[in-house]
């Protein structure tokens, strides 16, 4: 599957305020899907700082995303389990979500992300999520 295939299946299916953070695929594959949104004021909480709430949204949507990676097409997934820790404070220009599969069973799919900011390069989030397919 292709950056653009897979941003089309974002864009059809994931819910209009997931889509509000403007995700964009950059990298799909077997190996690890990356999605990066930008910094703006309307992901920002009091601080100045990019709410947990827009930053787990962003790591489901990165790790649901990789599943497809995985499996070379987008296949029906829910979301069982998300963990998520906020290592520092998000800020900077953009946020980019390293998504890979750790393990895919037959009813169950292992996954994780790190949400790394930009231009600091520095983690800003870890999540790992479980999938019923
Ligand atoms: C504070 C702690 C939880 C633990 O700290 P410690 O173990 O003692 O760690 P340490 O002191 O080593 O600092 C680590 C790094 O953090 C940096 N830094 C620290 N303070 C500040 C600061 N004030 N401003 C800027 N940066 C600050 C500090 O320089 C360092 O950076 P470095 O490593 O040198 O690059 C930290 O891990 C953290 O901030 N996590 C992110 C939590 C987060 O963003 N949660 C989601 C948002 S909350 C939400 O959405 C809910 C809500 C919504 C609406 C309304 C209300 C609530």
């Amino acid at each position: 599957m292709d950056v653009s295939t897979a941003q089309d299946f974002l864009d059809r299916n994931f819910a209009p305020w997931v889509l509000a953070l403007s995700p964009t695929v950059t990298e799909i594959g077997p190996a690890r899907t990356v999605l990066r949104i930008p910094v703006t004021p309307a992901i920002n909480r009091t601080g100045g700082i990019v709410s947990g709430q827009a930053l787990a949204a962003l790591a489901d949507t990165a790790m649901v995303m990789a599943c497809g990676g995985h499996f070379g097409e987008m296949v029906p997934v829910g979301t069982v389990t998300l963990d998520t820790q906020f290592l520092r404070p998000g800020s900077g220009d953009a946020l980019r979500a390293e998504a890979e599969v750790t393990r895919a069973g037959r009813s169950m799919v292992f996954t994780r992300c790190t949400i790394v900011a930009e231009p600091s390069d520095k983690a800003v989030a870890l999540a790992t999520a479980t999938f019923a397919r």
